[in-house]
């Protein structure tokens, strides 16, 4: 299908959002004014190991892709050659595949299948650690400090540890650019993935190999980056010549369908969500999943110690990007309610509902008080620092650990409930401790947009207006992060004429989540105090 082909009679046309997130992958069949019209899901693997190692399998997610999206047409009762176009994103994970493409084991378990090092894997401490002393002049656009979870560091840990699979590796790719290449064969990498996760200059168009060659990697420029990506283009673009006939098949699309350059899933999610008001630089996109992301759009760049980026082009196309974020956000909900006394009944409660844990405490909180607003009282003495996983921003600390103060003998649901609303709170904190780190640097926003699996509770979006200071919004669609990869693929597909374009034409606004003042106000603002006391002292302490 050319993009020639897309014109506003004949029959409608369709395009598809596939976003894999840490934990599952979803695709979305989209029409071409966003809205969605169906949605498949599936759970993915992931296989962790002592030493932070989080692995997954390519092929598991690639066969999982598939399946989903023959599953969303099928639903929504769509011919497949109404689909004229697809687009991908997905968690920033590494991706080692040898020659032809052959999946390399990337850890101990010498399983090939588990060929990806996910995003949260923190095995490349210590190379980043090195990395940073060396202090390059590309660090400056990853917030002055590169952080474990991005693939330099990652790359150079298989170099030093398994040799071996470093050195007969085809392609190393973000998740997203393998899908793109899987669908299509073309091997062109976006400007998100790379700018954001791999330190390549976007503003200038190129990769700077003095880096690769101070840090150990200089191979990888010796060979012209041809295992990390010689094409470099900006999502939304088409891809090769569309779908494969083998990748096409394996979908239940047609052949040469548009396939859309991806993205990362959180800046999909931004795309999905900051056109709204035409205003993407007052708004602060926030993507609250198993991770959260903040990623706020400057017209010129801001340097924000601690916050990755600025970045060039990497999200909203022309402007500059602010990523900041917690590295466990949902996940840090989810552990701490897995430490509790209560926690086993609590998810057979939950379980009997149809319930993951966290959405049924948070029905049970809400439950408990007649205002939103009010649960944080249920918090009452109750403090978290949910920094399990590190603190990604504003101190890009990776040995940031969480806690917890103001525990009692208390064993029941109420006081599990408790920790999940003071839990939240703390990812609140964290929210409004980036948004005041950036406004000191220039870069200031009016609003919150929130998405993400964590983001689609109405009550968790009044705790985090009420936590941070700023109106949360919630835009109109149901899926905003599939919107957002949708998006790409309409793109590609030719149907608008660049993703600005699409993205003002198809995010509006759904509800508006106006933070608290008077009493509770003052309750956030003494508690945001005690979150920065308790954050300091753990630094002192270590
Ligand atoms: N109501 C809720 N309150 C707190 N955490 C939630 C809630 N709903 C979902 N979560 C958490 O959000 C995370 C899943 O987010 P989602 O965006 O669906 O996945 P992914 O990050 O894999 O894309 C999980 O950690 C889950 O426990
Ligand atoms: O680093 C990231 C974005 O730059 C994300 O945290 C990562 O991609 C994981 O996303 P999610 O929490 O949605 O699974």
């Amino acid at each position: 299908m050319n993009p020639a082909d897309i014109s506003p009679e004949g029959p409608p046309r369709y395009v598809i959002g596939v976003d894999v997130g840490t934990g599952s992958a979803r695709a979305g069949l989209f029409d071409l004014s966003g809205h969605m019209l169906s949605v498949a899901k599936r759970d993915i693997s992931l296989f962790r190991e002592a030493g932070s190692i989080v692995e997954q399998s390519s092929t598991e997610i690639w066969n999982a892709v598939c399946a989903i999206i023959r599953e969303a047409v099928s639903s929504a009762g769509v011919d497949p050659a109404q689909v004229v176009g697809l687009g991908f994103d997905a968690t920033c994970s590494l991706v080692v595949l040898g020659e032809g493409g052959k999946p390399l084991a990337v850890g101990p378990s010498e399983k090939a299948e588990r060929d990806i090092i996910v995003w949260m894997d923190h095995r490349a401490v210590g190379q980043a650690e090195r990395i940073n002393a060396m202090g390059h002049e590309v660090l400056r656009y990853v917030g002055g400090r590169i952080s474990p979870e991005m693939e330099t560091p990652k790359i150079l840990w298989l170099k030093e540890n398994r040799h071996e699979t470093f050195a007969s590796a085809w392609q190393f790719f973000d998740l997203a650019d393998f899908l793109t290449w899987k669908s299509t064969g073309d091997l062109s990498r976006s400007t998100c993935t790379v700018t954001c996760k791999w330190t390549y200059l976007a503003h200038e168009a190129r990769w700077d190999a003095s880096y690769f060659e101070a840090i150990g990697l200089g191979e990888l420029a010796n060979e012209n980056f041809a295992r990390i990506g010689t094409e470099i283009v900006e999502p939304g673009t088409r891809l090769g010549r569309g779908l494969t006939d083998e990748a096409a098949n394996a979908m239940g699309l047609k052949p040469g369908t548009a396939v859309a350059a991806g993205m990362i899933d959180a800046h999909a999610g931004g795309i999905g969500t900051v056109g709204i008001g035409g205003k993407p630089a007052e708004n602060l996109a926030y993507v609250f999943g198993t991770s959260s992301c903040t990623m706020t759009s400057t017209v010129e760049p801001v340097f924000v110690p601690g916050v990755w980026g600025p970045y060039y082009s990497a999200m909203v196309p022309g402007m500059w990007l602010n990523e900041g974020g917690q590295s466990a956000a949902g996940a840090a909900i989810d552990q701490l309610l897995s430490f509790h006394p209560a926690a086993g009944d609590a998810t057979e409660a939950a379980r009997l509902q149809g319930k993951s844990l966290p959405v049924f405490v948070g029905e049970v909180a809400a439950g408990m008080v007649s205002k939103p607003s009010e649960v944080v009282e249920l918090a009452n003495g109750l403090h978290v620092v949910p920094e399990f996983l590190g603190n990604r921003a504003p101190f890009a600390d990776p040995h940031a650990r969480a806690i917890v103060a103001g525990l009692g003998m208390e064993r029941d649901i109420d006081n599990l409930v408790a920790l999940y609303v003071a839990g939240l709170c703390g990812i609140g904190y964290g929210l409004r401790q980036i948004i005041e780190t950036q406004a000191k640097a220039g870069a200031s926003v009016e609003r919150v947009v929130i998405s993400g699996g964590a983001g689609a509770s109405s009550m968790v979006r009044q705790i985090l207006a009420d936590a941070c200071g700023k109106p949360v919004i919630a835009p109109a669609a149901d899926e905003p992060v599939l919107l957002g990869s949708a998006i790409l693929g309409s793109v590609a597909a030719g149907a608008f004429p660049n993703v600005r374009n699409a993205m003002e034409a198809l995010s509006s606004v759904a509800s508006v989540y106006a933070p608290a003042g008077g009493g509770v106000a003052e309750t956030h603002a003494h508690r945001y105090q005690a979150f920065l006391s308790l954050q300091d002292v753990a630094r002192r302490i270590r």
